[in-house]
């Protein structure tokens, strides 16, 4: 189901800009604090209006500033999970679910009550009440709530930014359930990069209120076409990989990509899954000649696609390793020393213990 969305709003302080359409799946808003993601789901939820917009979700027009339609909220059918759960406190988990439900009005819901609370691992807790729960625990039931009143867009706002890194990591392989389980598209606002890079397919990058970039996350993180459109501080890449096996000796997950292996820290996922893994650009390194006696386990063979030189010592080395975009941060002065430039075949060096738990995920 496609979604289009078109906002343009001047705020006192900001201009907020942006033109797309989404396909489907897991769509992150990413950029930093003010960049104007929080307006943007507030636009699509009907909570704020914009000076212009359009915003169609498959064959429902629920906003057309132009010839004044503006679906009230309550009628969007568009799910909202926020920073907090917001529960209703004195309900059971199960009545505030039930609540969700009966917002759905009859409409087709993308998984029924009880396979919904089985993918979100709730059956435990329908009895409790709010305050007796997790924060993780609290945001699962706000996500079945949302779910369940068959909503045709779900917003998620910074869903785990309350929470802290154990209950995160107890939380993301429930959101990457979502994505790959349950056919809803997700528009998801983060400005953590591990977060996003684990769950996105595509991402929108926005800075000062415009969308500054838009594609396949693994593209954007990449830094895009011309490689200077991500801050050298979250360049890297998105590697899709399936899992072959695992090393009982040495305590390494031997991944790959076709038949080249990599090898990640500790057992992930089962022989044939599919696996996600963000290599940070600081962690690459690139050899000309293939390299003799190192301790980093994975040596790739890559080709430079292009080079993106900062204003400071640093560049941006954008690498094709088979049909997958790599990307490392090196310095001008290698990227001189080395002669990198398009076309060059090298090798690119990756540590496994680079790749930690947070940056693995599935799908
Ligand atoms: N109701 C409002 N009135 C005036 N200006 C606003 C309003 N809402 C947003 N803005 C402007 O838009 C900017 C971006 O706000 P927004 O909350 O959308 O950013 P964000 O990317 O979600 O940031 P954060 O992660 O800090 O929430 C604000 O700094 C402000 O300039």
């Amino acid at each position: 189901m496609s979604i289009l969305l078109s906002l343009h709003h001047r705020f006192p302080d900001m201009e907020l800009s942006i033109d797309c359409t989404l396909e489907g799946g897991l769509t992150a808003i990413f950029g930093p604090s003010g960049a104007g993601k929080t307006s943007v789901l507030r636009a699509v939820a009907g909570l704020l209006h914009p000076d212009q917009g359009r915003l169609q979700i498959g064959e429902r027009l629920l906003l057309d500033t132009g010839a004044g339609i503006s679906v009230a909220t309550a009628d969007r059918r568009i799910g909202y999970v926020f920073q907090e759960p917001r529960l209703f406190p004195h309900m059971t988990v199960a009545a505030n679910l039930r609540y969700g439900e009966a917002r759905a009005k009859g409409h087709a819901l993308p998984l029924g009550f009880d396979p919904l609370v089985a993918l979100l691992g709730l059956g435990d807790l329908l009895k409790r009440r709010p305050a007796t729960l997790s924060g993780g625990e609290g945001q699962r039931v706000a996500l079945g709530r949302a779910l369940l009143s068959a909503p045709d867009l779900l917003l998620m706002d910074e869903p785990l930014s309350a929470l802290d890194t154990r209950r995160k990591a107890e939380l993301l392989p429930y959101f990457e359930r979502l994505r790959d389980q349950v056919g809803v598209p997700i528009l998801y606002v983060s400005h953590d990069v591990s977060e996003v890079a684990r769950l996105a397919d595509t991402v929108i990058l926005m800075e000062k209120g415009q969308m500054r970039a838009i594609g396949p996350a693994a593209d954007v993180f990449a830094g895009g076409e011309t490689g200077d459109q991500i801050s050298r501080d979250v360049a890297g890449a998105i590697l899709h990989v399936i899992v072959a096996g695992y090393d009982e000796r040495d305590g390494l997950t031997e991944a790959r990509i076709g038949q080249h292996p990599i090898w990640v820290p500790g057992r992930v996922g089962a022989v044939g899954d599919r696996l996600r893994l963000r290599l940070d650009a600081r962690d690459v390194m690139l050899m000309r000649e293939l390299p003799q006696g190192i301790s980093a386990l994975n040596v790739l063979p890559a080709t430079v696609l292009g080079i993106a030189a900062g204003p400071g010592s640093g560049a941006l080395v954008r690498l094709d390793h088979q049909g997958q975009a790599l990307v490392a941060r090196v310095t001008k002065r290698s990227v001189r020393a080395l002669g990198l430039k398009p076309g060059l075949a090298l090798h690119a060096i990756v540590k496994s213990m680079s790749v930690t738990q947070e940056r693995v995920g599935t799908g």
